[in-house]
């Protein structure tokens, strides 16, 4: 069997013309595979490493608590993106996006660790990045640059340190996946071109936030727990990994949705995800693999960023099932025939 490598599939993407944008892209990606190896290396060593559980005793930008794995993977891919033509890096660990080569032509927006109530327990945690253009900030806000919609991205990606070091990649034609093979020392694609299966099964959710949703999520939520005698006439899945990248690479291998919604909670009124760089980059991720991303009514990709920083409900997955959702907050009664008893009483709530 002949292997792909990220290099020579890279190597094709640029092509025999040297695209100078695409060659940029394509030697970003590169130095990140590299920081995504060392990252992994020190997962490996869990607690026996530095680096590894701690807390900081700081906060990110968003107010959430930064942990050593946290700061340490921000570290590694600032630097990394200094030996790459990346004129500026956000992060979510950073309130603000540092300047590194103004004449270069990739502005990165990242979440370099994402999932990072799982780091001290052992379960897939990851890095989520985001390619866009470096268009200039003409009023002197670098900030600026990241509040193109997401549509405008030339590439996006995440690693996922699980079992497998994964590297999830679409640089505008389809996404594939690359495992990192320690015999052959570099990624080696193992599938091309994914395809999101468009028959749901599974559903993704925090339930434990059930009582804080909106009436559309949880009629959603209830009819799949119903299964084949609800209104649904099939049974369904759950699955909650905590670990974004973990869910979204589920989906992208056997289907399903995700969603993680607005609800009641103070600071949880657009949810919990960050549009530039954890939505976005899935969004397109999805997208490529012809599934689809939404707030749970317009298309993630087309909303025009405020800030940085900035919140936004996902629901993302197979086509058809993210539709579905859209019509429970939009025209519930095109859902079908729903008894009263369907309509008023979910199982949480009997
Ligand atoms: O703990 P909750 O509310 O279920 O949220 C889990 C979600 O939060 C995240 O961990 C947020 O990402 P960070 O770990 O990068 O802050 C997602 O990966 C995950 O989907
Ligand atoms: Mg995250
Ligand atoms: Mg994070």
């Amino acid at each position: 069997m002949t292997v792909a490598t990220l290099d020579a599939v890279l190597n094709s993407y640029v092509g025999k013309e040297q695209d100078d944008l695409r060659a940029a892209v394509a030697a970003t990606v590169r130095q990140l595979a590299q920081a995504a190896v060392k990252i992994r290396h020190t997962i490996n060593q869990g607690v026996l490493g530095k680096a590894f559980a701690g807390t900081r005793g700081g906060f990110n930008a968003d107010g959430d608590a930064q942990k050593d794995l946290d700061v340490y993977a921000d570290d590694i891919f600032l630097d990394a993106m200094r030996h790459a033509p990346v004129a500026l890096y956000a992060s979510e660990e950073l309130e603000q996006p540092v300047l590194l080569n103004k004449d270069a032509p990739i502005a990165i927006a990242i979440d370099p660790l994402d999932g990072s109530s799982n780091i001290d327990t052992n379960v897939s945690i990851g890095t989520i990045f985001s390619l866009l253009p470096a268009t200039g900030a003409p009023d002197g806000n670098p900030a600026a640059t990241f509040l193109q919609p997401g549509e405008k991205q030339i590439g996006a990606g995440f690693f996922i340190y699980g079992p497998q070091l994964a590297l999830v990649l679409s640089l505008g034609s389809g996404t594939h996946v690359f495992v990192q093979s320690t015999r052959l020392g570099t990624f080696v694609q193992a599938y091309e071109s994914r395809i999101v299966p468009t028959r749901a099964h599974e559903f993704a959710i925090n339930a434990a936030n059930y009582r804080h949703w909106d009436e559309a999520v949880r009629l959603y939520v209830d009819d799949c727990l119903k299964g084949s005698e609800g209104p649904r006439e099939r049974d369904f899945n759950m699955r909650w990994i905590a670990s974004l990248v973990a869910d979204c690479y589920r989906i992208l291998m056997r289907g399903g949705v995700f969603l993680y919604p607005g609800d009641k909670r103070r600071g949880y009124g657009q949810g919990r995800l960050r549009l530039v760089y954890e939505a976005n980059p899935i969004a397109y991720l999805i997208e490529q693999a012809g599934g689809a991303a939404t707030d749970t009514i317009g298309r993630i990709l087309e909303i025009e960023p405020n800030s940085l920083h900035q919140r936004v409900p996902v629901v993302f997955g197979s086509a058809k099932e993210v539709a579905r959702i859209t019509r429970y907050h939009t025209d519930p009664s095109s859902i079908g025939e729903r008894s009263p008893l369907f309509g008023n009483r979910g199982l949480f709530r009997a």
